[in-house]
């Protein structure tokens, strides 16, 4: 089985995921559908189902396995591998994956639109905006909202160390929004000129926790302090079945060079540094999670959980964890 080979532009999304070339929690799902949707169609190997069920198995494992906090990554890869049935045969297995992911790939980028035209409404006229990080579901909320003529200013901290927040400030740019760029230091001093903090997530908890960029929890630590309102703009393949049932969500460490060039590290060898890539903010710090099955408070998350995401929570009940699964094991 392990002869068939992989084709290499699946590796490369899988790449891409793992060195950030592709990155953000939705676009990272849509990427592994996409690469499930290429290794299904140049699959060459026997054609007999179990073989090919076992072959997107490993495919799916590979996918699963370059990042670890933003559940969109298996949520996505269930949503594809979960077309499958027991009594189907090789061309309509090959078909159900192609089918599924290209249904995910469209699913996910009209609730991102629909997300944006919602949350947009929830923006008064005048207003002031803060962001944190790169989410693209954030930037076109934002967008959306100033094409109403709502937005007089945008707040980007920069989000070290990775710098994401660049890519949001000029993405807000090159859409004629207004923007200020401001280091995630400087985020309390200009609380008090702030209207709302927009954010998207990388997984949100069944307690309705958000686990989004490192620094978030700060940005909304400081908006409650300023009674700013906090909006998390997300969609439903962002919430995490696994919460249901006690799991916690992995928190990704990054390379120290991240942080600090090598160099200087070599030169100061006893310095140890710490580099989390995600924290978690409480549900008392979210005033609202904009969705595109509508806007719910945090509290209210696991009914997105129990709507969007039943098919999951079978699959739990069965003893399967995402965090342990292994995809070529059970595709057989
Ligand atoms: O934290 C990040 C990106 O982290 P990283 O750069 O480490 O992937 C984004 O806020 C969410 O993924 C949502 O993004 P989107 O709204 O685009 O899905």
């Amino acid at each position: 089985m392990s002869d068939v080979s992989i084709p290499p532009k699946v590796l490369e999304i899988a790449d891409g995921i793992k060195t950030m070339r592709i990155r953000g929690a939705g676009k990272i799902g849509r990427a592994a559908a996409e690469a499930l949707k290429i290794a299904a169609e140049e699959y060459n190997g026997p054609r007999d189902s179990s073989l090919f069920k076992k072959y997107i198995g490993r495919v799916a494992d590979i996918l699963i396995s370059t990042r670890p906090t933003a559940v969109s990554l298996p949520n996505a890869v269930m949503f594809v591998l979960s077309s499958l049935r027991d009594q189907y045969g090789f061309d309509e297995a090959r078909s159900a994956i192609v089918g599924a992911a290209n249904r995910f790939i469209e699913e996910s980028l009209n609730a991102v639109k629909k997300i944006s035209e919602m949350g947009a409404k929830r923006i008064k006229e005048n207003s002031i905006i803060l962001t944190h990080c790169h989410s693209s579901v954030a930037v076109n909320t934002i967008t959306e909202a100033y094409r109403q003529g709502k937005v007089v200013k945008v707040y980007s901290t920069e989000t070290r160390p990775f710098y994401q927040g660049r890519i949001t400030t000029t993405q807000l740019l090159n859409n004629g929004v207004p923007v200020v760029q401001i280091p995630d230091s400087a985020v309390r001093y200009v609380m008090n000129d702030v209207d709302y903090v927009v954010i998207g997530a990388d997984t949100i908890a069944s307690n309705g926790a958000v686990i989004n960029k490192i620094g978030t929890s700060q940005v909304a630590l400081a908006a409650k302090e300023a009674r700013v309102r906090v909006y998390v703009v997300a969609e439903s393949y962002k919430f995490s079945p696994i919460t249901l049932v006690g799991e916690l969500v992995p928190i990704e460490f990054r390379d120290p060079s991240e942080v600090v060039p090598e160099e200087w590290l070599k030169q100061h060898p006893g310095v140890k540094v710490l580099n989390p890539s995600f924290d978690v903010t409480p549900p008392e710090y979210i005033d609202a999670i904009v969705t595109e099955v509508g806007v719910i408070p945090p509290q209210s998350a696991i009914l997105v959980l129990m709507e969007r995401l039943g098919w999951a929570l079978e699959k739990i009940k069965q003893g399967l964890s995402i965090s342990t699964i292994r995809f070529e094991d059970l595709l057989e």
